[in-house]
């Protein structure tokens, strides 16, 4: 049997944080969550090799934004709508999702599955790259959620840290991305991503205007909360 304490070694310098085994008993928690357009979502990323945030991640953004009562999100980086299925779900009838994608072939997918699902009418889908569309955006919001190419990471977080609103969340995906953040000289996908996403989660835990968190669960979740006071 697998010793659950030591994180698994895949190759070198990769390292999965909590146990292949542990994360498919926690997907098996979470069959209630099950519905024929999620499972469709997930064959394609399956069959495309494409990097949604998966179910386990999905339940959580979901519960953190019905925590705080979030009814305003920005997403940067949406695909083809996955994640934005979960914060749609979160936000009820009143609420709006706005998604960002650079490929304006996925907000037509994002349309077709999220209309399917009952969810479109929440959901305000801009194909362009995030950074502009949220510089044309008035206003602040429940939850910024990042899910960019990594290397834009510390960007995004500067962007978004002053258009949250007390109490409310950044969230961004990959955090742990693969354990590299963890080892010494990590064999990247991209040159910079890794030392990208290392200089941004330092620059969330070291500002005194949020508490924050990496939840490991997949490839790390990192939620910080602006403080109210
Ligand atoms: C990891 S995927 C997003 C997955 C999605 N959040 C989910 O879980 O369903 C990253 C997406 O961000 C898009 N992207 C990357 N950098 C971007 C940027 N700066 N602005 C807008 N889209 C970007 C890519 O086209 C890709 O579809």
């Amino acid at each position: 049997m697998a010793d659950i304490k030591s994180p698994t070694v895949l190759n070198p310098g990769i390292l999965i944080p909590v146990n292949p085994a542990i994360e498919n008993y926690m997907h098996g928690l979470l069959r209630h969550t099950d519905h024929p357009v999620l499972t469709e979502m997930e064959a394609l990323a399956q069959k495309n090799n494409f990097p949604i945030i998966g179910r386990l991640v999905g339940a959580f953004i979901e519960s953190l934004a019905k925590m705080i009562n979030a009814e305003q999100v920005f997403e940067f980086g949406s695909g083809y709508g996955y994640s934005a299925y979960w914060f749609a779900r979160a936000v009820g009838s009143k609420g709006r999702v706005i998604c960002t994608d650079a490929d304006f072939l996925n907000q037509e997918k994002a349309e077709q599955y999220l209309s399917a699902a009952g969810l479109w009418d929440r959901v305000d889908f801009r194909a362009g790259m995030a950074q502009d569309v949220f510089a044309q955006t008035k206003g602040v919001f429940d939850i910024c959620y990042n899910d960019v190419d990594k290397g834009d990471y510390p960007e995004i977080w500067k962007l978004a840290k002053d258009r949250i609103r007390p109490g409310g969340l950044y969230i961004a995906d990959n955090v742990l991305w693969r354990g590299r953040v963890a080892v010494e000289n990590p064999s990247d996908i991209f040159p910079g991503w890794t030392e990208a996403i290392m200089e941004h989660n330092e620059l969330i835990f070291n500002d005194p205007e949020f508490d924050t968190f990496i939840n490991p669960t997949r490839d790390g979740v990192i939620v910080a909360r602006k403080k109210t006071a």
